[in-house]
């Protein structure tokens, strides 16, 4: 038997025989220098996490090219730190699920300590430690995987949220909002000696980085009106050779920890594997279980200096290749694809990804979906091949049955996601003199199953449970009165309210000319029972099912 928190310097041989690769430095070590001497603070310590970032710090520590680890903080969830980091020693097992059916483990130490910085309110020690550390001058980057509802500050109407406008009123103390929380840290390194700091967004949007800076500033901004910050701060964190917010794409597919993992790990006589579901809705575990295929392009602007990031695989480029390759992932060639089988996936029965490209509707949406309507729109980063992307995504990557990812997991907070996975390119149609929105046929249906997915009606007719998403209430209860049987009902009164929402979708889709087109298809699937599948045969016999 061997325990993940096990001192695998002196019994390597026993991780050895259950196929566990190991580090070869101290952590104890690395955790003193850390703590010392913080380079890398990381928010939103979750599976991504756990799967790519730790893995880089361990890597270069392991080369010899860092000699100190990350601090991990959630600002949103003390279920991952008081589930998975502490009583692991902040150990990671990650658990790389090849197409072949093999898995390669690799031990991770390269985490020096995880502290929960939110509910300040109630406690304000973890927000203070995170204060603190944000004071000393060897911190060279804050990174962020917090998913896309972490960096949203207003609600669609426009209004803040009530936690920023509660933040905005009694400063960065005790701060609620995550953003807040960030800008209270920025605050206190500013009033600290100001010394320059790298704020680096790794989700899943575009123009991440810009994003992230907008809503500092925002909170920031509000605290100077409110006498709570002066002018010096909001000119620090808008000058980029101080405060910089580099763009980045990140791209490995990492699901949530999987039960068949768990079981073929203790099968290996490895303890300590347990899956934990925190109440936040966070699934996790001392493992956590990934792909081969993996990029991460950063624009390469760091302010107080940075580690080797390139030893360990990273592409450090200018702003416009970073952008580019953002868009190109985010926006037509990967994200919009997953989508697209989330969505479907949950209304049709699916619980698996490899299952669903199996399935040759499916498998054509998404073709239909990437290279017929997205590739040509997409503008070339040049360091990755766009039709080479999407050709390992739909031949190797998404039909691994090894890969344990599930549309329920991808179908998570959709509402945040439709203005960027689908957004940008109907906004290329639109900028484009010789196209316009009306041309797109397969991503005005996924939208228009986004609406009956908000039904929680599957496609038998059953109830289900959808994924959580912060705006599910408010969606759900525009089409709750909606029923299955017939093709002929007034949808528009329900739907208009979301069809024209530019903080969902990015435009008022009626004003580019797909809401009629999206109401059509969407009362086409609301004739009955297997009218989704129904709905997408026959729109799949009418444009191509073929594509390759
Ligand atoms: N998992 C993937 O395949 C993958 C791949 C590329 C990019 N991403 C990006 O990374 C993000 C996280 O993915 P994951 O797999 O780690 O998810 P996860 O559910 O495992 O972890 C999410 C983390 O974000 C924190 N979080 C959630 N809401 C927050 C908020 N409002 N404020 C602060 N922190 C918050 C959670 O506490 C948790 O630590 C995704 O949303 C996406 O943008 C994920
Ligand atoms: O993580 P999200 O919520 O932005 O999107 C869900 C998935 O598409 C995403 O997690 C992918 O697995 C990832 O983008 C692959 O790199």
């Amino acid at each position: 038997m061997v325990n993940i928190t096990d001192d695998y310097l002196k019994n390597k041989d026993e991780f050895t025989a259950v196929g566990i690769k190991v580090p070869n430095y101290d952590d104890k070590k690395v955790a003193q220098n850390t703590l010392a001497n913080p380079h890398w603070v990381h928010f939103g310590g979750g599976n991504l996490f756990r799967a790519f970032h730790a893995a880089i710090a361990s890597h270069l520590i392991d080369q010899g090219k860092m000699d100190s680890g990350i601090i991990v903080s959630d600002a949103y969830d003390d279920g991952t730190i008081n589930g998975v980091y502490r009583p692991y020693n902040n150990r990671i097992l990650r658990v790389v699920t090849k197409a072949d059916g093999t898995k390669d483990l690799e031990l991770f130490a390269s985490v020096a300590k995880a502290v929960f910085s939110g509910r300040a309110a109630e406690d304000p020690s973890g927000l203070n430690e995170m204060k603190q550390l944000f004071t000393k001058a060897s911190l060279q980057v804050v990174s962020f995987s917090i998913t896309e509802k972490g960096y949203v500050i207003k609600q669609p109407d426009g209004q803040y949220l009530p936690a920023v406008a509660r933040d905005l009123e009694n400063g960065p103390a005790k701060p609620e909002n995550t953003m807040s929380m960030i800008a209270s840290m920025l605050l206190s390194r500013y009033q600290n000696g100001a010394k320059p700091i790298a704020m680096l967004s790794t989700d899943n949007f575009s123009q991440n980085g810009d994003r992230l800076k907008e809503s500092i500033l925002t909170i920031a901004n509000g605290w100077l009106k409110n006498g709570f910050a002066d002018q010096g701060f909001i000119d620090w964190l808008s000058d980029d050779a101080k405060v910089s917010f580099p763009l980045s794409m990140i791209d490995r597919i990492t699901p949530n920890p999987s039960e068949t993992v768990e079981k073929d790990l203790k099968a290996l006589g490895i303890e300590g594997v347990d899956i934990v579901h925190t109440k936040k809705h966070t699934n996790i575990a001392a493992f956590a279980n990934t792909e081969e295929a993996h990029y991460l392009v950063v624009e390469d602007k760091f302010p107080n200096g940075r580690p080797e990031f390139e030893a360990a695989g990273v592409i450090m480029t200018d702003r416009d290749t970073v952008n580019l390759a953002d868009e190109m992932k985010v926006t037509v060639c990967l994200n919009p694809l997953h989508t697209a089988l989330a969505i479907y996936g949950s209304v049709l029965g699916f619980n698996s990804i490899a299952a669903e490209v199996k399935d040759p509707d499916l498998n054509s949406l998404i073709k239909q979906i990437g290279y017929v309507e997205g590739l040509p729109v997409v503008r070339d980063p040049k360091v990755i091949n766009p039709k080479a992307f999407i050709d390992e995504l739909v031949q190797k990557r998404l039909p691994n049955p090894y890969i344990p990812d599930t549309p329920q997991r991808i179908a998570t907070d959709t509402s945040q996601k439709l203005g960027i996975r689908y957004g940008v390119t109907i906004q290329h149609y639109l900028d484009d003199p010789d196209r316009e929105p009306s041309q797109l046929n397969f991503i005005p249906l996924v939208i228009a199953t986004w609406l009956r997915y908000l039904m929680a009606i599957d496609d038998h007719g059953e109830p289900f449970t959808p994924s959580p998403d912060p705006l599910w209430d408010s969606l759900h209860s525009q089409v709750a009165d909606l029923k299955l049987g017939s093709a002929d009902q007034n949808v528009h009164d329900n739907i208009k309210g979301i069809l024209s929402n530019q903080a969902i979708f990015g435009n008022d889709l009626y004003a580019v000319g797909l809401g009629d087109k999206i109401e059509a298809d969407f009362k086409e699937m609301l004739a009955g029972k297997g009218a989704i599948r129904q709905t997408l045969e026959e729109k799949l016999a009418k444009y191509g099912k073929n594509v390759d």
